[in-house]
């Protein structure tokens, strides 16, 4: 297993070492996805953030996903100021779907084992975890905190069944930012300012990403209304 270590900081005085893990397909990233791993760092006392960008999200088939390298990069630009973000290759690097059981696996063996492991997930994404590859033994890699989204139960039913001890549930400033809406936005020549770090506008743009020719999603939009006849 490569990748790059994180912040080579020494473990707190007992030893462990609180490492938050935000995954996400990043296509693009956007403030509610910064919002959320700031504020579960904060709420947790966490060492560091690592951003993971998946490889294939086998959940998001029949979309059309940007290159992981765009993603990649991306991620990279958003997080650059704050001194306690870090992101990781590991996803885009295994071959095939991306599972988050391997994801734990794989930065648990990268980053030893006196680190905590704490997934950031968001509400819609954690009432869906029973679906996900492995499910039973992923609270044993690490504890799974669930942040609020806006148009989302954060107690939802589905997540009344996970384990209570595995599980905090944490309401953020409310983002209504999705990676769809910026996408459509941006094939629709509307502005992303503000919605995204301002990097990720001048990327998107430099690289002619979700034009609309490019971009499925805005393909099934309705087309503004011609003239009247
Ligand atoms: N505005 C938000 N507030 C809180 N959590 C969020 C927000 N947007 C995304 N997340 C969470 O961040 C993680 C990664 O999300 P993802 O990269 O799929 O972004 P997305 O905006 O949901 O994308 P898309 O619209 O393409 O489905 C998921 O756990 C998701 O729930
Ligand atoms: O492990 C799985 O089966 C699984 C299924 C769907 C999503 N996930 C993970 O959940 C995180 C958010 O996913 P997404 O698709 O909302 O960007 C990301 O790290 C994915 O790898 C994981």
């Amino acid at each position: 297993m490569t990748d790059k270590p994180g912040l080579n900081r020494p473990p707190n005085a007992n030893g462990r070492y609180r490492l938050g893990v935000m995954g996400g397909t990043f296509d693009p990233i956007h403030h509610g996805h910064l919002v959320a791993a700031s504020e579960v760092g904060a709420r947790f006392g966490l060492d560091e953030v690592v951003f993971v960008p998946t490889g294939i999200p086998w959940q998001k088939k029949g979309r059309r996903v940007s290159g992981a390298e765009d993603r990649y990069l991306m991620t990279v630009i958003a997080t650059a100021s704050n001194p306690d973000f870090t992101v990781s290759r590991v996803d885009i690097q295994r071959p095939g779907e991306t599972y988050t059981v391997d994801t734990l696996k794989d930065l648990r063996e990268v980053r030893g084992d006196h680190v905590d492991l704490f997934f950031i997930t968001g509400a819609d994404a954690l009432a869906q975890i029973l679906t996900w590859r492995g499910a039973d033994e992923l609270f044993d890699l690490a504890h799974f905190v669930g942040v609020s989204r806006p148009g989302v139960e954060l107690h939802s039913p589905a997540v009344k069944h996970l384990p209570k001890d595995k599980i905090t549930l944490m309401e953020v400033p409310a983002m209504a930012i999705s990676s769809t809406a910026c996408r459509t936005r941006v094939s629709q020549g509307l502005p992303i300012w503000y919605l995204v770090p301002d990097g990720i506008v001048q990327y998107i743009n430099k690289r002619g990403l979700y034009a609309p020719e490019d971009n499925s999603d805005a393909a099934d939009q309705p087309q503004p209304a011609g003239k009247d006849e």
